[in-house]
């Protein structure tokens, strides 16, 4: 496998922020997005003014609205599109693919429960040793700007070593796994534990509140993979612990915002309106609602979260509601 031009799908902060960040690596790459303005400026002054305002973009990134067009030669494919959008945007592509892709969206469809991975293997109908998740802590504005960064890749080991090989940078280190349902779950269910510690701070609940979210909120993370079918183990590394971590304390974090905002008194409407981005824990919540229904297990934090986001609990009731659950045996 020869890997000289890569594609990315998705023109917001992530997809804009890979597309940097792989930039010395690769002779050409292609950032498709569907909105025109965006394109042409990433064209015309290599900016992306909307979602990486303080990046210059390497010449040899090519924006493109045309997805055919975009995904025609290339090598590698990156979908970085918010998670309901990735199968309306791949059913786009009218060519037959037959190149790793890689997902690095984070989060479940709502209406099928369904990972992106297989998403991406039901719409383009390609074999499992080709679909890849790209998870773990990374904020696209850090990553744009050359920031160290560590990730999980997961997939099939022998084709993600090349990938690795090619996607490694003095800046952006990738591990391989090949649980690629741990590290998807990691990735999608952290955003939801983030709006929870968001919203624990906005109250002003303090430190203690915040690591014992974070702490149980993993506890969270692990039983959805474990009923998916992934390994603990994974929720452990980057994927896991390390997303979630950053997503859970880091300002840059729009889906801690967000419960920060709601925490501050703000309804979901205005706290989404404030953060202007998307905010994939919102729907993610809502298919964990689905999945504790579906496997048969409780999720507190993300009950608490669905209450808050859809059913109007305030958030202050629901700290009461966790704080006084029957007692507990601590375990994973
Ligand atoms: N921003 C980060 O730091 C970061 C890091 C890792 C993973 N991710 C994940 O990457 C995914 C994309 O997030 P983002 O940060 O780029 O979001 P964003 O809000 O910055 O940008 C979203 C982009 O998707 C486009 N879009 C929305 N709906 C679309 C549709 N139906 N068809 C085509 N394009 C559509 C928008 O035009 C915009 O360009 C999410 O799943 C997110 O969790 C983001
Ligand atoms: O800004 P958030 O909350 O979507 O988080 C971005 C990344 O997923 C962090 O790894």
């Amino acid at each position: 496998m020869v890997f000289e031009k890569l594609t990315v799908l998705g023109a917001g902060s992530w997809g804009t922020a890979l597309a940097q960040a792989f930039s010395k690596n690769f002779s050409q790459i292609t950032l498709w997005g569907r909105d025109e303005r965006t394109i042409n400026e990433i064209n015309s002054i290599k900016k992306n003014s909307k979602y990486l305002p303080d990046i210059t973009l390497s010449e040899n990134i090519r924006g493109c609205t045309d997805i055919n067009e975009a995904v025609k030669d290339c090598d590698i494919l990156i979908v970085a599109v918010p998670t309901q959008s990735v199968r309306e945007v791949l059913k786009k592509i009218k060519y037959d693919i037959s190149i790793p892709v890689i997902s690095a969206s984070k989060g479940i469809e709502i209406n099928t429960l369904k990972l992106i991975s297989d998403i991406i293997k039901e719409v383009l109908g390609i074999q499992d040793d080709l679909i890849f998740a790209l998870s773990g802590p990374s904020f696209a504005k850090e990553v744009a700007l050359g920031l160290p960064t560590a990730v999980t890749l997961a997939g099939n080991i022998k084709i993600g070593e090349k990938l690795q090989e090619k996607l490694n940078t003095e800046t952006f280190r990738l591990y391989i796994t090949e649980d690629i349902i741990g590290a998807e779950i990691g990735g999608a269910v952290k955003n939801v534990i983030a709006i929870a510690t968001g919203a624990s701070d906005g109250l002003g609940l303090g430190n203690n509140a915040r690591a014992s979210l974070i702490t149980r909120g993993l506890y969270e993370m692990t039983k959805v993979a474990k009923a998916f079918g992934g390994k603990p183990e994974t929720l452990y590394g980057l994927a896991g612990l390390g997303d979630l971590v950053l997503t859970a304390t880091g300002e840059l974090s729009r889906n801690r915002r967000f419960g920060i905002l709601l925490g501050k008194g703000y309804s979901v409407e205005e706290a989404l309106k404030e953060v202007g981005q998307v905010v994939e824990g919102v729907k993610t919540v809502e298919a964990l609602k689905k999945i504790q229904e579906k496997f048969g297990i409780e999720l507190p934090i993300s009950e608490v979260v669905y209450q808050v986001v859809y059913e109007g609990l305030s958030p202050k009731e629901a700290v009461r509601i966790l704080m006084s659950r029957q007692p507990k045996k601590e375990g994973f």
